[in-house]
Order: C-alpha cells, then sequence, then structure tokens
C-alpha cells in the first residue's frame, strides 16, 4: 500500500533520510518511531510530496509517486495530520473543515456527517474560529479534516503532543475505530510508548534517517527501547 524502497532526501546539501526502505501494509495500524531528529517527519512529509525525493521509489496504492505533486495526495486516499496541527486561526470550525471540499475532482461540498459522531465537539463550535479553540479541540479539528476526504490512509505526526489525557484517549479511540470498521490504513509518528503500544501494530524504528527495525509491535523490546528510543 505505501511501499519506499532506498529513498534518499536532503534539504538543500544536508542529506536526512538514507536509503530507506519501508513497507506499509494495507489495513495496518503501523508506527513510526525513534528519537528526536532522525527524520520521521521528514519521511511523512517526502511520502505526502512535500518534499522532493533525491532518488529511489515511492509506490502509494500500487501508483509510482516519485513525481507526483502534493495535491495529488488525497486522490491518492491519503489523509494528513501535520505536527502542530496547523489550523487556519482566523477561519471557523466549519471553513477549516471545508477547505479540503475545495479540491479537485471532489463533488460533495457537504461535510461527512461521522466526522461530528467522532468529534461532538466539532459540532458544539462550528462557529467559532479554529485560534479561539484549546488544542485538544484544535487536534480533533485537524483529525476531522484529514478525514472529510473519506481517505482510505491516515497519517498523523505526533497527534497527542501537548494534548490532554481524556483527548488523548479519544483519539485513541477513534484511530482504533477507523482502521477496525473502516477498514483505514492508519501511520502513526509517536512518541509516546503507552499510545504507540496502544495503537500501533506494527513499529518501524528509525535512526539518522533509515529504518533499523521493523515487526509486530510485540516485538518491540526492552532492549530495542532502550537502545533507540530511550532519552
Ligand atoms: N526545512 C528544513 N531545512 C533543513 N533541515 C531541516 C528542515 N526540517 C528538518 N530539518 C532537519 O532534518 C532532521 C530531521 O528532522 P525531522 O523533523 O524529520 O525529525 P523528527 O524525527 O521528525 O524529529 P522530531 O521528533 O523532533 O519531530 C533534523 O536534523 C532537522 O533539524
Amino acid at each position: 500500500m505505501i511501499e519506499l524502497k532506498n529513498v534518499n532526501q536532503k534539504y538543500g546539501g544536508t542529506q536526512i533520510l538514507w536509503d530507506l526502505d519501508l513497507n506499509i501494509k494495507k489495513g495496518s495500524r503501523t508506527c513510526i518511531m525513534g528519537r528526536n531528529g532522525v527524520g520521521k517527519t521528514t519521511l511523512l512529509k517526502t511520502i505526502m510530496g512535500m518534499l522532493p525525493i533525491s532518488s529511489g521509489s515511492l509506490i502509494i496504492n500500487d501508483k509510482d509517486c516519485v513525481k507526483a505533486s502534493v495535491e495529488a495526495r488525497p486522490e491518492l486516499g491519503i489523509g494528513y495530520v501535520p505536527q502542530g496541527r496547523h489550523i487556519f486561526p482566523q477561519l471557523t470550525v466549519e471553513e477549516n473543515l471545508k477547505i479540503s471540499l475545495n479540491c479537485k475532482r471532489q463533488t460533495s461540498k457537504t461535510i461527512p456527517e461521522h466526522i461530528y459522531e467522532l468529534f461532538p465537539v466539532l459540532k458544539e463550535m462550528l462557529h467559532r474560529r479554529g485560534g479561539d479553540l484549546s488544542g485538544g479541540q484544535q487536534q480533533q479539528l485537524a483529525i476531522g479534516r484529514a478525514l472529510v476526504l473519506n481517505p482510505n490512509i491516515l497519517i498523523l505526526d505526533e497527534p497527542n503532543e501537548g494534548i490532554q489525557p481524556n483527548i488523548v484517549q479519544l483519539i485513541r479511540d477513534v484511530l482504533l475505530k477507523l482502521n477496525k470498521e473502516h477498514g483505514m490504513t492508519i501511520v502513526l509518528v509517536e512518541q509516546k510508548l503507552p499510545f504507540a503500544r496502544a495503537v500501533g501494530q506494527e513499529f518501524h524504528l528509525m535512526e539518522k534517517g533509515s529504518v533499523i527495525a521493523s515487526g509486530p509491535m510485540a516485538e518491540l523490546t526492552d532492549e530495542l527501547v532502550g537502545m533507540y528510543l530511550a532519552v
């Protein structure tokens, strides 16, 4: 479903991803883990087409995506929740949600009702400005916005950063529901082990711009955690 082979990626002259291989299966819940600065966000941005690939291959839903633009991602069935949420502070909750509906080939102009069932607070705050919401409410909005186009893959970059525990639980439950009831593939960059273990079935551990260990979550041993995750 998402396959990267020998991917190299640079910011100017600085190489960040080194011959990176990654295989994410359809319908899986996958956690990408690693310490700060190992290249997790860069990897997600590369998958999303936000950064050009220096060399290597990227296949998403059987399509060669090395040269596909970021605008083509929703049509490939990918929703993205960026690190830091990137809510438009001056727009209302409704306007933030509707932004995705403007994308090419999108014929329906209504927000799917199930988004409000997952996150009831969004309906209650529909006419409030994004900038007036709490961090947890903004995160629900960011996830809701990524779901507007009914993706079959949802990619999230540290969705729990700075979020209170009850909203972390809600996000966990929503991700499990989307996966189990809708068959959605969940790709999650996560540093917090308990959340990664609760949501992820598979892990990929990154170090210095490469994936250095992968497997079922049960195989993420204390030894691996100590070597590659503990501060
Ligand atoms: N726009 C940029 N220009 C130049 N270097 C960058 C840019 N964005 C990130 N980097 C560098 O690339 C490296 C990988 O950053 P990245 O954000 O992908 O890591 P990360 O694993 O997601 O870290 P974190 O957990 O802190 O978010 C870091 O050394 C970072 O300083």
